[in-house]
C-alpha cells in the first residue's frame, strides 16, 4: 500500500464502519450490499463483465437471485458495470416501474415476468412540455384496437433508451382522446413483421454510448385496446373515456425516477471525491517552503478549498436522497390508495431536488477532475467518463430549468395561500413566518454564530426572501399591465432563484437532522464538521443573498471566509477516511487514481502499456502507411 495512503488511515477519530452503515440505511444494507457485490457479483464464477453476453447473464441472474428492489438492482449493477450506463438502465428505473404503477391486476401479470422495454415519451419536437405531444392514438370500436399514429415529422418517437431492435415493447405517451389528456400503452410490435413503423437509432452522442437511443415513426400502427395501461384511466369497449382522479398520474414515473437521481447525483459526487481526495493523497507536486520534500497536494488550501466543500455536498446529497425515497414511498404509497392530497408537495419536491443536486454534481465532477491535473483527463481515473456518462441528468427526465420552474410554481401558489391567511404544513411552513413577518432576521452579533441550527435557519431566512421577491416581480409585473403568462415569464429568473434558494435550504436541514439523528460521538463529529462546511460553503458563495436577507453583516462577512478556512484544516486529518467510508470497490470505481492502495504510478504505467496501440513496438501504420510514403521521399 502507497506510504501516503497508509498513513492517511492512521489515528481516525471515527468508526469508518458506522459511518457506512448510516450511508446505506444500517449494518443489515451494508452486508447485504457486500453479499451483493462480493457474492452475486465478483465471486460469481458467471461473472463475465465485458463480454457480449454481460447484457443477458446480468438479467438473468437478476432474476435468479430475485433482486427487484430499485436500491439492491443498482448495487448489482453498479458491481457488474462501474460507473458506466448500460442498455437496461431504462427498463429497470421507467418500463418496470411504470408497469408496476400503471398497469391494471390483469396487465401486470400478464406483461411483466415476460419482457423488457423502453420508454418512448419524448419526440423530436417535444420532450419538456407534455402537452404538446403530438403522437395521436385513435380508438377503432369495430376492431377494439388503438390506432397509433406519428401525424407529423416532429412527432416521430425521439430518444427511448435501450430501443431494442428485434421486438419493442414500449410505453407510449399519446394524445388518445382530447390535448389536454394522455395515456400510457404498451405496444409490443415484433419487427419487421408489423408493417407501418419505421425504427432506427437517432446517431452518435456526447456519451451515453452503452444505451441505444432510437427514433421510431408510426404509420397508423394498430394495437389491442387492452395494451392501455389502465389502472388510472380506461377506454371502454364502447370507446367512452374514464378518465384518471388526476391526468397528472400519468406523470407518475418521472417522479420516482427524478426522486431516484437525487440519492444518484450524491453516489456520484462520492465517486469522484474518492478518486480526487485519494489521488491528493498519494500526489506530490512542487513546494509549500523552499529546500522542502514536495508536499502532499492535499496539503495546499486552494485543493482543500476544491474538494472538502464537494466532500460535504456528496454527504449531503445522499442524505437528502435517503430522505427522497422515503418521502416517495411514503407519499406514493398514499396515492395508490387514493389519497392525492400530497402529489404536489411530491412533485415540487422531487423536480426541485433532481435540478438542484444534478446541476451542483455535474459542475463538481469537472472540479474533481480538473484537481486532478493532467492525469484526471486521461481515461484511467475514470473521471471523463464519469462526466460523460453524468452530465445527461441535467437534461433528462425533466429539464433542470423547467424542473425549478415547477417547484417555483409550488412555492408561489404556497406563498399566496399564506398570504391568504392560510397555514401551511410541510416543506413551504417556513413561509408561515413571512405573512407574521416573524422572518425578520435575528439580532445578527458581530461574530458569525456558527450553531448548525441558526445557520438552518438563515437559510430559511435567506429562501423565504427570496420567494417573496419573486412573488413581488410577478405583482410588479402585473401592475405594469402584464397579463399573468407573461408576469410569470418576465420573473422566472428570480423563479429560478428562489427555487434553488428552498432546495438548498431543505438539503442543509436534512444534512442537520441526520447529524441530530448520529449517537456515536466519534462520527458525530466530523459528519457535524461537514455539515458546517456544507452550509459555511454556500454562505461564501451566496453572501449577497445572505446581506440582502439581512442575516448578516458586511462587517460579518470576512468571518465567513475565515470560518471556511478553519473548517477545510479540520476536515484534512480525516479526508481519506471520509471518502474510504463510501465503501466504493475498485473493480466499481476502475479508476487508476482512486484506487484504494493508492498505488496510483505502478497501475497508471500498466494500464497504458494495456492501450491497444502499444501491442507492438511499432504500430502497423508505420508500416502500411509511412514507410511506403518514406521510400517515395
Ligand atoms: C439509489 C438508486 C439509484 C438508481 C439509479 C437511478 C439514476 C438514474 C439513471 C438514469 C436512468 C435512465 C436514463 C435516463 C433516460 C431518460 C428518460 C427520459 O428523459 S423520459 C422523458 C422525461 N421527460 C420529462 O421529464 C418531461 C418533463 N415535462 C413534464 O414533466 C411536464 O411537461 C411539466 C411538469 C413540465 C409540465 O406539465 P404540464 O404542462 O402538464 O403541467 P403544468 O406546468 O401546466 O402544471 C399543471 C399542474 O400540474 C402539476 N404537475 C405537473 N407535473 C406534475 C407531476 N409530475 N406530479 C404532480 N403534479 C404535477 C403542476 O404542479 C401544476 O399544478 P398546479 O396546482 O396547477 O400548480
Ligand atoms: C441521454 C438522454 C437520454 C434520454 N432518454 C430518453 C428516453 O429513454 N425516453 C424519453 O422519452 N426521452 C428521453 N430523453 C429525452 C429527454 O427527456 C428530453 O431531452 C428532456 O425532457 C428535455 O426536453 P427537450 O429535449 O425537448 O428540451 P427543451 O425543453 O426543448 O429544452 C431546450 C431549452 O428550452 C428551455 N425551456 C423549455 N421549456 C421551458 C419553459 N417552460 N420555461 C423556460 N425554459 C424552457 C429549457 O430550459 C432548455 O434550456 C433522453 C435525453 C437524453 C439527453
Amino acid at each position: 500500500m502507497n506510504p501516503d495512503i497508509l498513513r492517511e488511515r492512521q489515528n481516525a477519530t471515527f468508526d469508518i464502519e458506522k459511518l457506512t452503515n448510516i450511508l446505506d440505511g444500517g449494518a443489515e444494507r451494508t452486508n447485504r450490499r457486500r453479499e451483493i457485490r462480493e457474492v452475486l457479483v465478483l465471486n460469481d464464477p458467471d461473472f463475465d463483465y465485458g463480454t457480449p453476453t454481460s447484457l443477458p447473464t446480468m438479467i438473468l441472474k437478476l432474476r435468479e437471485y430475485g433482486i427487484s428492489d430499485p436500491v439492491e438492482i443498482n448495487w448489482y449493477k453498479s458491481m457488474y458495470w462501474g460507473t458506466g450506463r448500460e442498455a437496461l438502465g431504462l427498463h429497470y428505473v421507467m418500463f418496470l416501474p411504470t408497469l408496476y404503477t400503471q398497469c391494471d391486476s390483469e396487465q401486470f401479470n400478464k406483461w411483466v415476468p415476460l419482457i423488457i422495454g423502453t420508454y418512448a415519451q419524448t419526440e423530436m419536437g417535444h420532450g419538456t412540455h407534455l402537452r404538446g405531444l403530438e403522437t395521436t392514438a385513435t380508438f377503432d370500436p369495430a376492431t377494439q384496437e388503438f390506432v397509433m399514429h406519428s401525424p407529423t415529422v416532429t412527432s416521430i418517437k425521439w430518444w427511448p433508451g435501450g430501443r431494442n431492435p428485434l421486438f419493442l415493447p414500449l410505453i407510449f405517451l399519446s394524445i388518445p382522446l382530447s390535448a389536454s389528456l394522455f395515456d400510457l400503452f404498451l405496444s409490443g410490435f415484433a419487427l419487421p413483421t408489423c408493417s407501418g413503423i419505421v425504427i432506427g437509432d437517432i446517431g452518435p452522442k456526447f456519451g451515453f454510448d452503452a444505451v441505444d437511443n432510437g427514433y421510431l415513426k408510426l404509420e397508423h400502427v394498430r394495437i389491442p385496446r387492452e395494451n392501455m395501461l389502465m389502472k388510472y384511466a380506461q377506454v371502454k369497449p364502447d370507446g367512452s373515456y374514464v378518465k384518471p382522479l388526476s391526468s397528472k398520474l400519468t406523470y407518475g414515473t418521472m417522479v420516482f425516477i427524478r426522486s431516484l437521481i437525487v440519492g444518484n447525483a450524491g453516489i456520484v459526487l462520492s465517486q469522484c471525491c474518492t478518486i480526487a481526495i485519494r489521488y491528493s493523497a498519494v500526489r506530490h507536486q512542487s513546494e509549500i517552503r523552499a529546500g522542502e520534500a514536495e508536499p502532499q497536494i492535499l496539503d495546499y488550501q486552494t485543493q482543500q478549498h476544491k474538494l472538502f466543500p464537494l466532500l460535504a455536498t456528496a454527504y449531503a446529497f445522499l442524505f437528502a436522497g435517503q430522505y427522497m425515497i422515503d418521502t416517495y414511498n411514503r407519499i406514493s404509497g398514499d396515492i395508490n390508495q387514493g389519497d392525492l392530497s400530497e402529489m404536489p408537495e411530491l412533485h415540487a419536491l422531487s423536480a426541485g431536488l433532481k435540478a438542484f443536486t444534478t446541476w451542483t454534481a455535474n459542475t463538481g465532477i469537472e472540479v474533481c477532475r480538473m484537481s486532478c491535473g493532467g492525469h484526471g483527463y486521461s481515461r484511467s481515473s475514470a473521471l471523463p467518463d464519469i462526466y460523460v456518462e453524468f452530465t445527461p441528468s441535467c437534461t433528462y427526465e425533466g429539464e433542470n430549468t423547467v424542473m425549478m420552474l415547477q417547484t417555483a410554481r409550488f412555492l408561489m401558489k404556497s406563498y399566496r395561500q399564506v398570504q391568504a391567511g392560510q397555514q401551511l404544513s410541510g416543506a413551504v411552513s417556513y413561509l408561515n413566518k413571512v405573512h407574521h413577518r416573524v422572518m425578520a432576521p435575528q439580532a445578527v452579533s458581530s461574530q458569525l454564530d456558527l450553531n448548525l441550527n441558526t445557520l438552518v435557519d438563515l437559510y430559511e431566512i435567506r429562501a423565504a426572501m427570496l420567494v417573496e421577491l419573486a412573488a413581488q416581480s410577478i405583482q410588479q409585473e402585473s401592475a405594469r399591465g402584464k397579463c399573468q403568462e407573461d408576469s410569470w415569464n418576465n420573473s422566472t429568473i428570480d423563479l429560478v432563484r428562489a427555487s434553488d434558494a428552498h432546495c438548498h435550504y431543505m438539503v442543509l436541514k436534512m444534512f442537520r437532522d441526520k447529524v441530530d439523528q448520529i449517537e456515536d460521538p466519534g462520527v458525530h463529529s466530523v459528519m457535524s464538521t461537514l455539515a458546517h462546511l456544507y452550509a459555511i460553503h454556500g454562505m461564501g458563495n451566496f453572501t449577497g443573498d445572505f446581506l440582502q436577507a439581512g442575516v448578516l453583516t458586511g462587517a460579518q462577512v470576512p468571518s465567513v471566509s475565515k470560518c471556511l478556512k478553519g473548517l477545510l484544516a479540520e476536515v484534512r486529518p480525516s479526508a481519506v477516511l471520509l471518502v474510504d467510508a463510501f465503501d466504493h470497490h475498485d473493480k466499481m470505481l476502475n479508476s487508476v487514481l482512486g484506487r484504494h492502495d493508492g498505488n496510483v504510478y505502478e497501475a497508471m504505467f500498466e494500464w497504458a502499456r494495456s492501450s491497444p496501440l502499444n501491442r507492438t513496438e511499432v504500430h502497423e501504420s508505420f508500416h502500411k502507411h509511412l514507410k511506403p510514403l518514406q521510400a517515395k521521399l
